[in-house]
């Protein structure tokens, strides 16, 4: 069973005018100097699935600038034999829109079609910056393995910011909370057991593997005081925080307020005090295992998506990672400014050469 895109095109898409590959199941190794335009080229890679993409920009700022005219990208993927043909635009300024197999699709279709993990360098600080960051991580990773946790994240958020409104305006009366409250509790409690049963899956594919990459042991915290689990805990909690939340003008208790601890399980140190360099690789891990987890529960693997993650390992865990890669079967887009870094994939990888030509990128398979 395995998940490839075999051709994509690129219209206005960010620095690309118009590109067009064809390719193989492989891994793609992409090389190019500084700007040249690499993250934009798996950026598109990462909107084949649901949501705003690598970057989290709006539709509108992916639009080739200065044109600005809106993007456009068609990709054929073959998920099992079968070939997929997405087709993903914004017009000027407009959502994006979805279409898969020229039929209008939602993103949740796409979610369940086509599952995409990245690891992206502005994921370096997650262990060091606020829980938001640390949240959105096990978030993505729920949403892989459940694509239907995405529907209960916005239905929890939803009913969270009437209720914060309420609470803004000093509503007292206990009548206009309850429904919302209820809608709360339920969606917020599988928001919980998606986030709990991934943590699991996280530590079943991470004790399955025998990697060279550090086990990270995750559990999942409340930033203050509990964290309720069933609905009806949770709906007992809103109800009893209410005084407070008044007070605060925001809702304090719900998944909203909980957080991802990760350790160094072989130092038993938490991931905040490792070296940069160990804080990388505990993140591969994690998404490595993610892949892993994937591919037990679905027998897919998913797109990898690594943004110069290659010029950051060791060369034995370089070597690793295209290892792992490899064994997975996952075509895995990585990224680095030279060919050197890929060296070790042999013809194990297929190359694309991007480059920057006077502010259009062009892409060169070698
Ligand atoms: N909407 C846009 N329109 C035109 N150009 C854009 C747009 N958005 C970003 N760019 C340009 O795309 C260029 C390439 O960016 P990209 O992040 O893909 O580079 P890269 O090859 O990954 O570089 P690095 O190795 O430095 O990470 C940048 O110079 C950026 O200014």
């Amino acid at each position: 069973m395995s998940l490839h895109v075999a051709s994509l095109t690129l219209s206005h898409f960010r620095s690309h005018r118009v590109a067009r590959l064809r390719l193989d199941a492989r891994p793609v190794a992409i090389h190019g100097a500084n700007g040249s335009g690499k993250t934009n080229l798996i950026e598109a890679i990462s909107l084949l699935s649901a949501g705003r993409g690598l970057r989290r920009a709006a539709a509108a700022d992916m639009t080739r600038r200065p044109e600005a005219l809106g993007w456009k990208l068609t990709a054929e993927v073959i998920r099992d034999g079968e070939t997929i043909e997405v087709k993903t635009w914004s017009d000027a300024g407009a959502a994006r829109q979805v279409r898969i197999d020229s039929k209008a699709a939602s993103q949740l279709d796409l979610a369940e079609r086509i599952r995409v993990l990245w690891l992206i360098p502005a994921m370096d600080r997650l262990w060091i910056e606020g829980a938001e960051g640390r949240r959105r991580f096990l978030d993505r990773a729920a949403m892989s393995l459940f694509p239907d946790h995405a529907t209960a994240t916005l239905a929890y958020e939803k009913a969270m910011r009437e209720r914060n409104r309420l609470l803004k305006e000093q509503v007292r009366d206990a009548h206009w909370y309850r429904a919302l409250e209820r809608q709360m509790a339920e969606s917020g409690a599988a928001v919980h057991s998606h986030r709990m049963a991934t943590l699991d899956a996280l530590r079943t594919a991470q004790q399955d593997a025998t990697t060279a990459f550090p086990a990270a042991e995750l559990s999942l915290e409340p930033i203050e005081g509990d964290l309720p689990e069933t609905a009806e805990d949770l709906a007992d909690a809103l109800e009893e925080s209410r005084f407070r939340d008044l007070a605060a003008g925001r809702t304090l208790v719900g998944p909203h307020r909980a957080d991802l601890s990760g350790r160094y399980a072989a130092k038993d140190v938490p991931a905040r005090d490792c070296s940069t360099g160990e804080q990388k690789a505990l993140l591969l891990s994690l998404i490595l295992s993610n892949a892993r987890a994937l591919k037990a529960r679905i027998g897919t693997p998913p797109l990898l998506l690594l943004d110069e993650v290659a010029a950051h390992l060791d060369a034995n865990r370089r070597a690793a990672l295209y290892d792992e890669v490899c064994a997975l079967g996952a075509q895995a887009w990585m990224t680095g400014t030279g060919p050197d870094l890929f060296e070790d994939l042999g013809d194990r990888a297929q190359r694309l050469l991007v480059e920057d030509e006077d502010g259009v990128s062009t892409v060169t398979v070698e």
